[in-house]
């Protein structure tokens, strides 16, 4: 489990998270939604350590990520940002044999090779593995950066956005595979602005609205026009179509 407990962040003098406590539940599919600007980025870096807590605590499987050891933290966490920014003169095959490093430090074996390659499958990437990034389109390289993320192996994996650029089906793809690791045991964040992707594939969802959580449960309490309305402060409407709950906002 994630374990939130106090947290708060700013900006200078700007508030951007107000103690958040939060609890995410291990071996789940948990949805992390919210308006532009709510501080869903800040609080997955803060709890992937991409950034220093300024105030209040996470543990991870009980362990403080404030001291726990870089490695081990690696094993434990996946953490793929929304701005990645390695170089683009590495083919997509080396960026994806990144994810590796934790477990090889420098000298990949035949498991580490393997992994790469189920990674490169997973995301659909094995006929551009020998292509260099910036040969990619946006999209594609977008699966690049979560193939190597994939790739870690890591128990716990925390994706920011990674539908963001994706087709349709390559999103569904992705969503499918997050929810077969899940199937598997392991225990996935995501931050989504599908709320339709949401709906179907969480098991849990965390919504939150300037620097709070402003409703989590299930989807089916979640994605409510009453609930997804005062989020997001629109009009929607909400139908079930095979038990789930199918959001229309385009009305
Ligand atoms: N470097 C920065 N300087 C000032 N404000 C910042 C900085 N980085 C983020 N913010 C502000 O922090 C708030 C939360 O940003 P964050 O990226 O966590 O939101 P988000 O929910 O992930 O948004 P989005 O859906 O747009 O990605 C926003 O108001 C943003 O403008």
């Amino acid at each position: 489990m994630i374990e939130v407990q106090g947290v708060s962040h700013q900006i200078g003098k700007m508030p951007i998270l107000s103690d958040i406590t939060l609890r995410l539940p291990m071996g789940k599919l948990t949805a992390l939604i919210g308006p532009n600007g709510a501080g869903k980025s800040t609080l997955l870096s803060l709890t992937g350590r991409l950034m220093p807590l300024q105030a209040g605590q996470i543990r991870v499987d009980g362990s403080d990520i404030g001291t726990t050891d870089t490695r081990a933290l690696a094993k434990q966490m996946a953490i793929l940002s929304q701005s990645n920014p390695l170089g683009s003169r590495l083919r997509v095959r080396e960026l994806v044999s990144f994810g590796r490093w934790p477990h090889h430090q420098g000298r990949p074996g035949p498991r580490d090779a393997a992994e790469v390659e189920q990674a490169l499958h997973d995301m659909d990437l094995t006929p551009l593995a020998d292509r260099f990034l910036d040969a990619l389109s946006g999209g594609q390289r977008q699966r690049a950066f979560i193939a190597m993320t994939l790739a870690q192996g890591a128990e716990w994996l925390l994706l920011d956005e990674p539908l963001a650029a994706l087709d349709m089906a390559h999103a569904r793809g992705v969503m499918a595979r997050l929810a077969g690791l899940r199937d598997a045991g392991r225990s996935i964040v995501v931050v989504l602005h599908d709320i339709n992707h949401a709906a179907v594939w969480a098991d849990h969802i965390v919504a939150m609205k300037a620097g709070r959580i402003a409703a989590e449960g299930p989807p089916s309490q979640v994605c409510t026009a009453e609930v997804l309305g005062t989020i997001y402060d629109m009009e929607l409407r909400v139908m079930q179509v095979e038990g789930k709950p199918l959001v229309l906002h385009h009305l």
